[in-house]
């Protein structure tokens, strides 16, 4: 129990209506999961409005409601608060209920459209093999320490992140490396906060379903960093368009990094083979086992953090040297028969391109690289062409499939994708809806040496069809396929 007037420090306040000296329970935004004496944030979605459920929560037994706007009718025995956003309010709450879990540990952010997740897991990696005791939010899973979390979303809501955090204090974690997603920003999931330091990996074409223009999306990731205290870092790629852009309006110290441009932590590849990549960084050689020139960035993100954290430059090079990739980014298989396959969460027209050029510098000419890749239901549509077109230019074949369809029809998807083929690469592609029968296929289609590349789900371990998850694992059923069909 707490006292409803204690959780409400920091939150913009309208108007009140009740006592704010009330005993209060716990924090919901769902009014499915209100119980007696909770209180109830009222939150205006995508879907629906939370406002709507207000009575149903009082005869659930709520005891406080936070909303943007009072109801006509006002019950006697319950307070209202009036805010001037409930998203904010809901972080600031959480964050005062949960007893500022931020502030006992270092707590990193990593923000842009790709990399996010790489970044985070490889800082987590890197600290628990310094020895520390470390958290990580990320798409893939959270983890306290040693004890793993099924991660939901990539930035979680902001009740969820707090809850965490404090379990994270309570396991004396030290250093927690989170995503925030623009989601995640401009819902306010991450205010609140305390930052020890921020991180930009990139920005390019996603998610402009959910933000009208670029220019809007950018400037979600923008406030992350406007948002960060003087004592924090910002650390910013040079060699992205938007790198400056970030650090602009920022209170914090401003560090960067880029292969091309003047930066603070600079890196020249030396080596890019499948084996990894021999990146000079500033005076300093260093070797890793991930691949491909985005990495290098990541790479570079990693290094910086860790020396503006404290750790000992050589201990860092050794580190990195040591890290382990990411499941479900770039991660490969090679066939008794030779045939490398490669699974990637490229779900973006960037990300795709990267990891196909990449690919193409390391293959040799005689070698097909056959890619199998399908967009996301209910997600931007205006990147499924795009998408399709980078495949079709960068691939030998490439097979266009269903990701998670989703509420969408998977045919539907895929035509929006072939409308990006030009004519004179019609006859490099073939559609199959089926997901696991495109693998077949290309798997089939395989000769020694070539290259298969499945791109979009990554480490996911269902697809979502008409809003229900069957399992399916790009990697597993790729492995299986190509050990089945050996000749
Ligand atoms: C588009 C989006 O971001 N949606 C998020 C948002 O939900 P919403 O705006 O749709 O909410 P809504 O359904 O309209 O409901 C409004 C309010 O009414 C409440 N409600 C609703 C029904 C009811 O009966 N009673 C009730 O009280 C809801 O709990 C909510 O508070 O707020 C919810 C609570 O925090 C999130 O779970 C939900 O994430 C959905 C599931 C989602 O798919 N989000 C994706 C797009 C997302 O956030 N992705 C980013 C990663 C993107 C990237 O790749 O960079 C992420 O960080 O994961
Ligand atoms: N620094 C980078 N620049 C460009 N592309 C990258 C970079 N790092 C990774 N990628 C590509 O983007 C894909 C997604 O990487 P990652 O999961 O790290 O990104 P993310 O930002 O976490 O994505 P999400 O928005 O889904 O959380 C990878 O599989 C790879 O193809
Ligand atoms: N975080 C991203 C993941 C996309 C992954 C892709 N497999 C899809 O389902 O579209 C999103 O929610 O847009
Ligand atoms: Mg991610």
């Amino acid at each position: 129990m707490m006292i409803l007037k204690d959780i409400l420090y920091k939150v913009t306040i309208n108007a009140v209506v009740g006592s704010t000296s009330i005993a209060v329970n716990k924090i919901e935004f769902d009014s499915r999961q209100i119980k007696t004496n909770d209180v109830f944030v009222a939150i205006l979605g995508t879907v629906t409005d939370g406002h709507k459920y207000i009575e149903d929560v009082i005869k659930a037994g709520a005891s406080a409601i936070i909303c943007e706007a009072l109801p006509e009718t006002l019950e006697d025995d319950v307070t209202y608060i009036e805010v001037a956003s409930s998203n904010q309010a809901l972080a600031y709450m959480a964050a005062n209920y949960y007893e500022h879990p931020s502030e006992n540990l270092k707590l990193v952010g990593v923000t842009g459209t790709n990399g996010k997740t790489t970044v985070t897991s490889l800082l987590y990696q890197l600290f628990k093999k310094a020895g520390y005791k470390v958290g990580l939010l990320s798409t893939v899973k959270v983890m306290v320490d040693n004890a793993t979390y099924r991660a939901t979303h990539t930035t979680p809501d902001s009740l969820t992140i707090n809850k965490y955090l404090k379990l994270m204090n309570e396991e004396g974690v030290e250093f927690c490396f989170m995503e925030a997603s623009s989601h995640g920003i401009h819902q306010s999931r991450t205010e609140g906060l305390k930052f020890t330091g921020g991180i930009f990996t990139n920005l390019s074409h996603d998610h402009l379903d959910y933000h009208d223009t670029f220019a809007e999306y950018r400037d979600v990731k923008k406030a992350f960093f406007d948002g960060l205290p003087k004592d924090a870092f910002a650390l910013s790629n040079m060699d992205d368009k938007n790198g400056l852009v970030m650090l602009q309006n920022t209170a914090a110290k401003k560090y960067t990094y880029a292969l091309k441009n003047y930066a603070d932590y600079r890196a020249q590849i030396l080596e890019n083979e499948f084996s990894g990549l021999l990146l000079k960084v500033n005076d300093s050689e260093l070797w890793t086992r991930l691949i491909g020139s985005f990495n290098a960035y990541n790479i570079l993100a990693i290094y910086g953090t860790a020396e503006l954290m404290g750790l000992e430059k050589n201990e860092i090079l050794r580190l990195i040297s040591e890290l382990e990739n990411v499941s479900g980014r770039f991660q490969y298989f090679i066939s008794d028969e030779k045939i490398t396959a490669i699974v990637d969460y490229a779900h973006t027209p960037d990300a795709l391109k990267n990891v196909l050029e990449t690919i193409n510098s390391i293959r040799t000419k005689n070698e097909e690289l056959i890619t199998v890749v399908g967009c996301g239901g209910d997600r931007d549509k205006s990147k499924r062409p795009k998408m399709a077109h980078i495949a079709s230019v960068l691939s030998t074949k490439v097979i266009f499939t269903s990701d998670n369809p989703r509420s969408e029809v998977p045919e539907a998807i895929i035509e929006d994708m072939e409308k990006g083929v030009e004519p004179q690469n019609f006859k490099k592609t073939l559609s199959i809806t089926d997901r696991k029968q495109a693998i077949k296929t290309a798997c089939q289609m395989a000769d020694a040496k070539d290259i298969i590349l499945i791109a979009g789900k990554g480490h996911e371990t269902y697809q979502e069809i008409k809003g229900e998850r069957f399992d399916f694992d790009d990697y597993k059923i790729v492995r299986e396929l190509l050990k089945q069909l050996q000749k």
